[in-house]
């Protein structure tokens, strides 16, 4: 990858951390942080109420345009919202020129670090539903989705912890990147 600085990409189903690690990554690695979601909520307001007035499909699009925007810039840590890369639009988009990594934990730890039963009444994707048939309902449709990635476990470690594994994991990444013949 030369001189470059390869994005870090970060995906993973809700409550893997990608936020909160995304942030510690991003220090580590001296690069700018962005959370797809907050760009989202900067531009068209929260995301609960894009679900309520103009659906979900549309918020899907909102999400490619904001990955097709940030996979042309280098030296980002980027946080995407869960289901971004599940779309292979938007895998294809940043995997050309970006490092992607899924988080992955278990259904357990999702379901409390999403807030448990009262996910339903806070998160969209959750909205009147059983949060943890959702989970496992979502889990489903989606892990093949996430498979195609590098892989981080997330359960019972630190953020710092699983940045640095990470960090490692980029750096193996890009050294084998560099010896391949272009
Ligand atoms: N490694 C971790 N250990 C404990 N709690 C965590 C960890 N990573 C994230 N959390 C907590 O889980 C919740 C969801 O984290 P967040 O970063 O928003 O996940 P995501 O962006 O993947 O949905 C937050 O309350 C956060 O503090
Ligand atoms: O998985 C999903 O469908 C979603 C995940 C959320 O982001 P986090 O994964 O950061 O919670 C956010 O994009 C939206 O509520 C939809
Ligand atoms: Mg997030």
């Amino acid at each position: 990858m030369g001189d470059r600085r390869p994005s870090v990409v970060l995906t993973g189903f809700m409550g893997t951390g990608k936020t909160t690690v995304g942030r510690v990554l991003a220090e580590r690695l001296g690069y700018e942080f962005v959370d797809t979601d907050a760009i989202i909520v900067d531009r068209h307001g929260p995301i609960t109420e894009i679900f309520a007035e103009h659906g979900e499909n549309h918020f899907r699009t909102l999400e490619r345009e904001v990955a097709a925007e940030l996979a042309e810039r280098d030296g980002l840590v980027v946080s995407t919202g869960g289901r971004m890369l599940v779309d292979p639009v938007n895998a294809d988009v940043f995997e050309r020129h970006h490092v992607v990594v899924a988080l992955t934990a278990t259904p357990d730890t999702i379901f409390l670090r999403v807030g448990g039963d009262r996910a339903a009444e806070s998160r969209p994707m959750f909205a009147g539903t059983d949060v943890r048939s959702r989970i496992a309902e979502l889990l489903a449709e989606r892990s093949a989705a996430y498979a195609r990635f590098h892989q981080v476990a997330t359960d019972d470690r630190w953020p710092n912890q699983i940045a640095d594994e990470i960090v490692a994991l980029v750096d193996h990444v890009t050294a084998d990147d560099t010896r391949r013949p272009t």
